[in-house]
């Protein structure tokens, strides 16, 4: 068993040519946990005196300024990942940050080239480029790609984009592989409160399912985060439930904070940063997950009876028959 604390990584969006860079620095430790302080400069419109905090600072396991490359991102974030997966673990990295900061850039990658793909493509191709290599095992795959919208869940695998049930989306099950693991890559909804989207319609109401269920998370996370406590209430949405095993179960779970440093979205990127930290307080117990195969048993046990029924026709010279008599059909 592993029992380690979900790692909370952080990447800071490229400015966008027209945006201003708020007051942020990073202190990159190679060797232990590196740190983002952002200032936010006191307004004189709040007052000549006042207490506002001026300096915030964040603890992260890596911070990925606005240079890193994908590829940088994938090997230090994503690789360890698909390892653990490899050896039979859980596994699951998601993205979490406002709209706009970056999430599927990171996750599913950027269209313009083949060097901007993000960590779904390259996770993938790693996976499969492993299991070529080993032949000594029988590996099998299973992949869904799955959407929850306003609380029902879509296979984007299925050309019929029907809504489905949570019990009835595909499941990885793996049942006939003695080691399975699941591994969950998955591109959040952006994070903004409703009243700053300031939408209405079809919109709103797709504003307030994705608050509410960023909410439901938010409260799982608060549960798992507090010591001592019983009941955690992953069953309040669908997201939730899916993620049941990835947060603050049997897994090794990965959280990409995405930030945007441009001036106005400072403070949602200080509330990223504040709930990467509670997400940091969580820790998790990745078990390996290894069992006996029922399929491969019956073989053994064939096996075993038609060397048991040889030896006995050899010894007593009756041949036995399989059939069932009319006595042992009766019982
Ligand atoms: N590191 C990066 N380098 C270059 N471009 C980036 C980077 N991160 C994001 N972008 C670009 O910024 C834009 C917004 O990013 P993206 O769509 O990934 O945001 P998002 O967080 O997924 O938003 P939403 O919550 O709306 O889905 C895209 O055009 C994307 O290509």
């Amino acid at each position: 068993m592993v029992k380690e604390a979900i790692r909370v990584y952080a990447r800071v969006k490229p400015l966008g040519r027209r945006q201003q860079a708020g007051i942020y620095s990073i202190d990159d430790d190679e060797k232990s946990l590196s740190t983002l302080e952002v200032i936010v400069p006191h307004d004189l419109a709040d007052g000549v005196v006042n207490n506002k905090r001026e300096s915030y600072k964040f603890k992260f396991q890596k911070i990925f300024d606005q240079e890193a490359k994908q590829d940088v991102v994938f090997d230090s974030i994503a690789k360890p990942v698909a390892e653990c997966v490899l050896a039979g673990y859980n596994g699951t990295i998601f993205a979490y940050g406002q709209t706009g900061s970056g999430k599927t850039f990171t996750i599913t990658g950027g269209a313009e080239c083949y060097s901007d793909r993000g960590i779904i493509p390259r996770t993938l191709s790693y996976i499969f480029d492993q299991l070529q290599k080993d032949s000594s095992k029988v590996y099998t795959t299973h992949v869904s790609y799955l959407e929850i919208y306003n609380e029902c869940g879509y296979d984007l695998l299925d050309p019929r984009h029907e809504a489905s049930r949570l019990e009835d989306l595909p499941k990885e099950p793996g049942s006939t592989t003695i080691r399975r693991s699941k591994l969950h890559l998955v591109d959040l909804a952006g994070s903004e409160r409703v009243a700053k989207t300031g939408v209405g319609g079809q919109l709103l109401t797709e504003a307030k399912y994705i608050n509410l269920s960023l909410h439901y998370l938010e409260q799982v996370i608060i549960a798992l985060a507090e010591k001592n406590r019983s009941h955690i209430p992953y069953r309040n949405s669908m997201m939730t439930s899916v993620l049941r095993d990835s947060l603050g179960g049997n897994c090794m779970t990965t959280m990409i904070a995405m930030l945007s440093i441009d001036k106005r979205n400072i403070d949602e990127s200080i509330s990223t940063c504040r709930f990467a930290q509670r997400v940091a307080l969580i820790k998790n117990e990745a078990v390996l997950n290894e069992e006996v195969d029922p399929r491969l048993i019956i073989v053994q046990l064939k096996k075993e009876i038609q060397e048991l029924k040889d030896e006995l026709e050899l010894v007593t010279g009756k041949q036995r028959t399989s059939e069932l008599s009319q006595e042992e059909l009766l019982q």
